[in-house]
């Protein structure tokens, strides 16, 4: 197919769809062009800045007809900074194009055309939910700055406040910067790969108000390590736990293997519904507690125990799925492929006066086979995987396994849409009901929760 614009033209086109990302997708004779800040429902004047064989990007140079669901971002760094990407479309606007981006994705991807996706479940208060912040550490003018990396960069803004943060986390991380700051110590920089420190964790138990500082240094050596200890201590006493993580490595990845209590206690506690978890600094824990309740209770409610099932939770974390269903079920069987988050999953059961659950650490598609030939049973089995979905041995084994209902939950439309095509595909399952729950307002990902029933 002949490109029809060229770099450096204008042109006007009307914006169909958005991607992942938050970028406007408007056509011009059919061809995609990505213009970041553009909506669905708009007409755009826009100027090619690359092309590509199959698509291009533009600039938005002028909205000649706005959407009506386009608000003005309340974030003062919104479009600079890499972390939200849909501020300015309204909520009501964002819950819509999430319900969508599933529904478009289990149909291109997964050939699935006839599947109820429901509207997605919001927030009453979308903003301020995170309770996570994982915060780069860099130097301007001789100072620390603590903020985020700007779109597609490694430069920092430096940032005070971010609007999806909870605010005690913002408090805390600019306040562990200005003690850290105060004792001299230097940021890492990624180009020279010296200095000491990469970044400030902080995390909060939303339910208990415990906060966790996890500060990721280059080498195990931190100047002034027991003043800073104490600082952080006198100035923020709900910090029940200091942890010092050592990453030595020219990466991107945050933590590194070396992890060192060096201070209180080895987790922080928080609670959904009924159940407590503690949650040590290496372990995946949902980061929106409000949303999290909901997204589990709509697996509960898939999963419909009676107290006679046997469930197995797969990639189960810190065990909080299986202990939410651990409640109204024979016996949970929860495997993890990080022994940390397993030990916190074994210790939660014991926390919450479980006995009825099995946990153990190792890839989900090598343990699952396993207990299948030791004869374990599955009525219903969870699967909760990272975005890149279910191994194909986990999704075959699923299937020779049969439970009488599969609850998925995912973080990526795309690998769901995969998945549940093999899951269908020789017509032992049907797809019954698939909710996306936003879990993560003012971005562009993705959640949900679907059901699969097995067709007897
Ligand atoms: C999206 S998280 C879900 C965790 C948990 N269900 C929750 O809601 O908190 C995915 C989890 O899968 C784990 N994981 C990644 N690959 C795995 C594998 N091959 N087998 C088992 N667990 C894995 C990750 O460490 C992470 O804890």
């Amino acid at each position: 197919m002949a490109i029809p614009v060229e770099k450096n033209k204008f042109y006007t086109a009307e914006v169909h769809d958005l991607t992942h990302d938050g970028a406007g997708v408007a056509k011009v004779e059919g061809f995609p062009i990505f213009v970041p800040n553009a909506l669905p429902g708009e007409t755009v004047s826009l100027k090619i800045i690359k092309t590509k064989k199959n698509y291009a990007f533009g600039r938005l140079m002028e909205i000649v007809e706005q959407s009506p669901d386009r608000v003005d971002a309340p974030c003062p760094v919104f479009g600079e900074c890499g972390g939200c990407q849909l501020q300015h479309l309204s909520y009501e606007g964002q819950l819509r194009y999430k319900q969508s981006q599933v529904k478009e994705a289990l149909s291109r991807i997964g050939g699935l055309n006839d599947i109820t996706v429901q509207p997605t479940l919001g927030m009453e208060d979308p903003w301020a939910y995170r309770n996570k912040a994982q915060v780069p550490v860099g130097e301007r003018n001789g100072s620390l700055i603590a903020g985020f990396y700007k779109q597609r960069s490694h430069d920092l803004i430096d940032l005070d406040v971010c609007m999806i943060q909870d605010q005690s986390n913002d408090a805390l991380v600019q306040g562990v910067r200005g003690i850290a700051e105060a004792y001299g110590i230097r940021a890492y920089d990624e180009a020279t790969h010296k200095g000491t420190l990469r970044h400030i964790l902080v995390r909060n138990g939303r339910q208990s108000s415990e906060q966790m500082v996890v500060l990721v240094t280059k080498s195990r050596t931190l100047p002034n390590k027991a003043n800073i200890i104490r600082d952080i201590q006198e100035q923020f006493p709900q910090v029940v736990s200091i942890v010092q993580n050592v990453n030595p490595k020219r990466t991107n990845v945050i933590l590194g293997s070396h992890t060192e209590v060096i201070w209180g206690k080895e987790t922080i506690r928080d609670s959904i519904d009924d159940v407590d978890f503690d949650i040590s600094a290496q372990s995946f824990y949902q980061v929106n507690p409000v949303q999290t309740d909901v997204l589990y209770g709509k697996a509960l409610e898939y999963a419909e125990l009676t107290g006679n099932e046997t469930v197995i939770d797969a990639y189960c974390g810190i065990g909080t799925i299986s202990l939410f269903l651990a409640r109204q079920a024979k016996h949970v069987y929860g495997v993890e492929i990080v022994p940390e988050a397993i030990e916190d999953a074994k210790k939660n059961a014991v926390l919450n006066g479980f006995s009825n659950t099995t946990f153990e650490a190792g890839a989900a598609e090598e343990v699952i086979p396993a207990w299948a030939k030791q004869g374990i049973h599955a009525d219903v089995i969870v699967v909760d995987p990272p975005r890149k979905g279910c191994d194909d041995a986990l999704l075959k084994t699923m299937l020779d396994m049969s439970p009488k209902r599969i609850v998925y939950v995912s973080c990526n439309p795309a690998t769901l849409a995969r998945d549940l095509a093999v899951l269908t595909e020789g017509g032992a399952y049907e797809v019954k009901d698939v909710q996306p729950v936003d879990m993560f307002p003012q971005t562009g990902h993705v959640e949900c929760c679907s059901l699969l029933v097995r067709k007897d």
